[in-house]
C-alpha cells in the first residue's frame, strides 16, 4: 500500500527548536505510513484561537490542498476541537494534530495486551473533552435554530456518549489493574531473588533494542528471543525483559523500553507509566543517546524530563553515546559513567558489560574458602551461582577464590580462610 500523502503544518510561537520539531513531525508522519508532500509554516505571537493559522495562511493552505490533492493535514501542535473543525471546513481536508498522530502510531504498533490497553485508555481520554466541546457546540447551533425539544434530545445523546466513554475508561482501567497485579507479583519475586535489573531508556530510534539484541546474543540465556529493531520512530512500544548471564555467573534482567519523543502527549506519558515501571524499579539505567544526531542534547533533555514525569527516581545511570561508527569519534571510549560506542561493535558491547558489572555488583566481595570434601555439594553450588576465580585441591578439601554478594558470603562464613 502506498503511503498516504499529507500536508504538514506548523506554527512557530517562539519555539526554540522549531525546525527540529518540524523535522521530527516528518518522521512521525512516516512512522504512520504517510508521506509529507508539502509543508506550510507561520510565525505568530500566538495561535489563532479559531483557525490556528492566520487568515492569509489559511487561504494559502487551502490552495496547497487543492494544488497537491492531499486530503489530510497534519499539525505540529495539539489543536482544540474547534480549530480542527474550522480548518477542515476551510480546506475540505481532514486534520490530525500531533497528539492524534502519535496516538495513531501507538495504536497501530501496540502488540501486547497491556500496551493495547494503555493506548486505548489514552485514546479515550483524548476523546472525552473533545466529545464535550464538539457536542455542546452542536447544541448551541441547535439552540440558535429554536426548538427546545431538540436541545433536550441533543443533551441526552451527549450524556449518553460521554457515559459510554466513561464506562469504557473504567473497564480498561480495571483490566489494566488486573495485569499490573500479576506484574507486581513477578517483580516482588525478582526482588526476593535479588536479581539485579537494568533498563535501557532514551529517545526513540537511539538504538536501545539493537543494544538489547547484542546483549541477548552474547549473554542471553535464551538466545532466540531477539527484540524488534527498525529505523523508524516508536519501533518498540512494549517493555521486553530478557535474562542475561554476565561473565562470572552474574545474573541480570535487562528490559528494553518504549522510546521518548519531544512533546510526547501527556496522556501517553501517563499511559506508559505502568510499562515503564520496569525502569522505575531498576538497579541501573542505561540511557542510550544517538551520538550521530545533531539534536542529541535536546533528546537527552527530553529523556530526563520524561523520566521525571513518569516518576522514575534518581537511579545510577550509564550514558551510552551510540552510533559512534557514524561519527568520526573513536570508540569504545569510556569516561567515568559515559561510553562512546557502537552497537555493531563487539568491543563496545564488552566495555558496556564491564561497566554494567561494576555498577551492579559493587556489593560483591572476594572470599577464599576451604570446603571439606564431605561438603562437596557446596563446591558445585558456588560454581553454579557465583564467580569462582580460582580452584585448588588440597589435603583438607577444595580451596576456592570466589566473588559473591556480601549477603551470600555470610552463608559460607564457617569455611572462610
Ligand atoms: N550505524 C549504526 N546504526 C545503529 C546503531 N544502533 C542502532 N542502529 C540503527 O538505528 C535504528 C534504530 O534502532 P533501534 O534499536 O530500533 O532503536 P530504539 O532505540 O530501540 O528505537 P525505538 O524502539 O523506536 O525507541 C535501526 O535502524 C538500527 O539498525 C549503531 O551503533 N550504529
Ligand atoms: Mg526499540
Amino acid at each position: 500500500m502506498e503511503p498516504t500523502p499529507v500536508i504538514t503544518i506548523g506554527l512557530n510561537v517562539n519555539h526554540p527548536h522549531f525546525d527540529y520539531s518540524m523535522e521530527e513531525l516528518q518522521q512521525l508522519v512516516v512512522a504512520n505510513h504517510m508521506t509529507s508532500v508539502a509543508t506550510l509554516t507561520q510565525k505568530l505571537d500566538h495561535p489563532d484561537a479559531g483557525t490556528y493559522f492566520g487568515k492569509g495562511k489559511l487561504t494559502e493552505l487551502t490552495d496547497l490542498v487543492n494544488g497537491t490533492g492531499a486530503s489530510t493535514i497534519v499539525a505540529n501542535d495539539e489543536l482544540s476541537p474547534s480549530q480542527i473543525r474550522n480548518i477542515e471546513t476551510a480546506t475540505s481536508a481532514t486534520v490530525i494534530d500531533r497528539t492524534g498522530l502519535i496516538l495513531e502510531i501507538f495504536a497501530n504498533r501496540a502488540r501486547t495486551k497491556e500496551a493495547k490497553l494503555q493506548v486505548q485508555l489514552a485514546k479515550l481520554r483524548y476523546q472525552l473533552p473533545r466529545l464535550r466541546t464538539s457536542a455542546s457546540q452542536r447544541l448551541d447551533q441547535q439552540a440558535a435554530g429554536g426548538g427546545l425539544a431538540n436541545r433536550g434530545a441533543g443533551e441526552t445523546q451527549l450524556e449518553l456518549n460521554r457515559r459510554t466513554i466513561e464506562r469504557q475508561i473504567t473497564h480498561v482501567r480495571h483490566e489494566l489493574k488486573e495485569l499490573q497485579r500479576a506484574y507486581t507479583t513477578q517483580s516482588k519475586r525478582r526482588k526476593e531473588n535479588q536479581v539485579k535489573t537494568v533498563a535501557l531508556v532514551g529517545y526513540t530510534n537511539a538504538g536501545k533494542s539493537t543494544i538489547m539484541n547484542q546483549l541477548v546474543r552474547r549473554f542471553g540465556t535464551n538466545e532466540a528471543k531477539q527484540v524488534f529493531v527498525k529505523n523508524m520512530l516508536f519501533a518498540t512500544l512494549d517493555t521486553s525483559v530478557r535474562n542475561l548471564e554476565l561473565p562470572g555467573n552474574k545474573q541480570v534482567l535487562a528490559s528494553d523500553t518504549v522510546g521518548f519523543v519531544s512533546d510526547l502527549p501527556h496522556k501517553l506519558v501517563e499511559a506508559f507509566k505502568a510499562t515503564l515501571a520496569e525502569a522505575a524499579e531498576a538497579d541501573l539505567l542505561i540511557q542510550v543517546v544517538d551520538y550521530s544526531d545533531p539534536n542529541q542534547e535536546l533528546m537527552m533533555e527530553t529523556t530526563t524530563n520524561t523520566l521525571k514525569a513518569i516518576g522514575v527516581p534518581d537511579l545510577p545511570m550509564i550514558t551510552v553515546f551510540n552510533k559512534a561508527d557514524r561519527t568520526g569519534s573513536r570508540f569504545p571510549e569510556r569516561t567515568g559513567a559515559n561510553l562512546i560506542m557502537s552497537a555493531q561493535d563487539p568491543a563496545s558491547i564488552n566495555e558496556l558489560v564491564t561497566m554494567m558489572s561494576e555498577q551492579l555488583f559493587a556489593d560483591y566481595v572476594q572470599k577464599t574458602y576451604l570446603i571439606p570434601f564431605t561438603a562437596g555439594d557446596l563446591v558445585a553450588d558456588l560454581n553454579q551461582n557465583f564467580d569462582v576465580q580460582a580452584t585448588a585441591y588440597e589435603a583438607a578439601g577444595t580451596k576456592l577464590t570466589v566473588a559473591l554478594p556480601a549477603t551470600a558470603a555470610a552463608r559460607y562464613h564457617q569455611y572462610e580462610l
